[in-house]
């Protein structure tokens, strides 16, 4: 589904990504750790296109330019952040219809001539939106400001609007951040079932114990560099990775 190979990423003389590479298959769960710093976020925005990089990708099987994150997003690779982006006065369902532009195929001619289809396509964006919205818990509030959602349920939120893109692949950043023990536990009974659908996920965080549930396999970075990946039982126990987190 994505095959990342030698990404690079530089800030003036700092490199951020020093030759990754990385391959998703169809639903598989990969855990992207490593310390602070490490390149983690870097190397989602490189892939994601925004930010300069090298490197190649491809989605689905089919190279994708990089720096180009409208040709990423339509290729099949979604994102969401660190901190949740959601639009406060948009309800529930309109924040994730957002998501949904390239399904939409009346603009403005479209919807002078065309106005039966036009409805027709709004009817469809509405439903794939309440789909996604009742995948992660929130159909009951779909029709509600964004700005009423709990921390957590603006994450859901977030992973909604990624998943009615459609994806072949999410990356997510940090997406347990601010969520508490709970609400970590509904997070990861989430991204399973959301895998099972065969959505692959590429998901960087620090909370080792949820991923090493939910994980088919765990890529460590240090200083930019892959050191270890593999089964998350066998990498945590790495003497390279535990030297990694928690110095000699
Ligand atoms: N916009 C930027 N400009 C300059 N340097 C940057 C920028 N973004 C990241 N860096 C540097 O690139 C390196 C990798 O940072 P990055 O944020 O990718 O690491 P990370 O592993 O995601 O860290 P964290 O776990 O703290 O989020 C760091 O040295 C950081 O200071």
């Amino acid at each position: 589904m994505l095959e990342a190979t030698d990404i690079r990423v530089k800030f003036g003389g700092n490199t951020a990504v020093d030759g990754v590479s990385l391959r998703l298959g169809r639903g598989e769960v990969v855990g992207l750790v490593g310390p602070n710093g490490s390149g983690k976020t870097s190397f989602l925005n490189a892939i994601c296109g925004i930010v300069p990089a090298t490197g190649s990708l491809t989605l689905r099987g089919v190279p994708v330019p990089m720096g180009r994150p409208l040709k990423v997003r339509a290729a099949g690779l979604s994102r969401t952040f660190q901190t949740p982006q959601v639009f406060d006065d948009l309800t529930c369902v309109e924040n994730v219809m957002l998501s949904g532009e390239r399904f939409r195929r009346t603009g403005f001619l479209g919807a002078t001539l065309g106005r039966r289809r036009m409805l027709r396509d709004e009817h469809e964006r509405t439903e794939r939106a309440r789909r996604a919205l009742a995948t992660v818990g929130l159909d009951g509030m779909w029709d509600r400001p964004a700005k009423g959602l709990a921390y957590g349920q603006a994450r859901y939120l977030e992973i909604a609007r990624a998943l009615a893109g459609e994806p072949a692949v999410i990356a997510l950043d940090e997406p347990s951040a601010g969520l508490n023990a709970e609400e970590t536990n509904r997070l990861a009974e989430l991204l399973r079932s959301v895998s099972e659908q065969g959505v692959s996920l590429l998901i960087v965080d620090h909370k080792i114990e949820y991923l090493s549930r939910i994980c088919d396999r765990i890529d460590v970075l240090e200083l930019g560099r892959l050191i270890a990946s593999g089964p998350p039982e066998r990498v945590f126990q790495d003497p390279a990775v535990i030297e990694a987190y928690l110095g000699t």
